[in-house]
């Protein structure tokens, strides 16, 4: 797994200097050739910049994907406390825990732990 180029600032915006400039497809600073794709092999390059078209598709996705969720978890939470039921259903969670987990082992354990915190909210 490459780790020598990663972002570890965690928030949901990025800074300006790393911002494409106004006009488009220049970066706003000068880059060494390679440093955008990781490689300056013309082949390569143009294959890693596809490749990442469908990459950005799929994270959209999954973003929009995680909100709907979110938000119809919320949705459940409310309809059962207004009606005398309990804000949470263990045995479900449980059972998500290890649809995740037997989908994707340790990772989808942790996973799951965060859809169902982005669901529920603070306790
Ligand atoms: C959404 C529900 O309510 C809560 C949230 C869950 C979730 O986000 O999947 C699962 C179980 C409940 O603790 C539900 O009961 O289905």
């Amino acid at each position: 797994m490459m780790t020598d180029v990663v972002d570890h600032s965690g928030g949901p915006t990025r800074s300006g200097a790393e911002q494409p400039s106004a006009s488009g497809s220049e970066p706003a600073t000068a880059q060494p050739a390679g440093a955008l794709t990781g490689t300056a092999e013309p082949t390569a390059a143009a294959r890693i910049v596809q490749i990442r078209e469908r990459i950005d598709e799929i994270d959209n996705a999954l973003v929009a994907l995680w909100q709907e969720r979110a938000a119809l978890s919320q949705e459940v939470g409310a309809t059962r406390m207004a009606s005398g039921g309990t804000r949470l259903v263990l045995s479900r969670e449980r059972d998500i825990l290890e649809r995740f987990r037997t989908a994707l082992g340790a990772d989808g354990t942790q996973l799951a732990l965060l859809l169902l915190r982005a669901g529920r909210g603070p306790l």
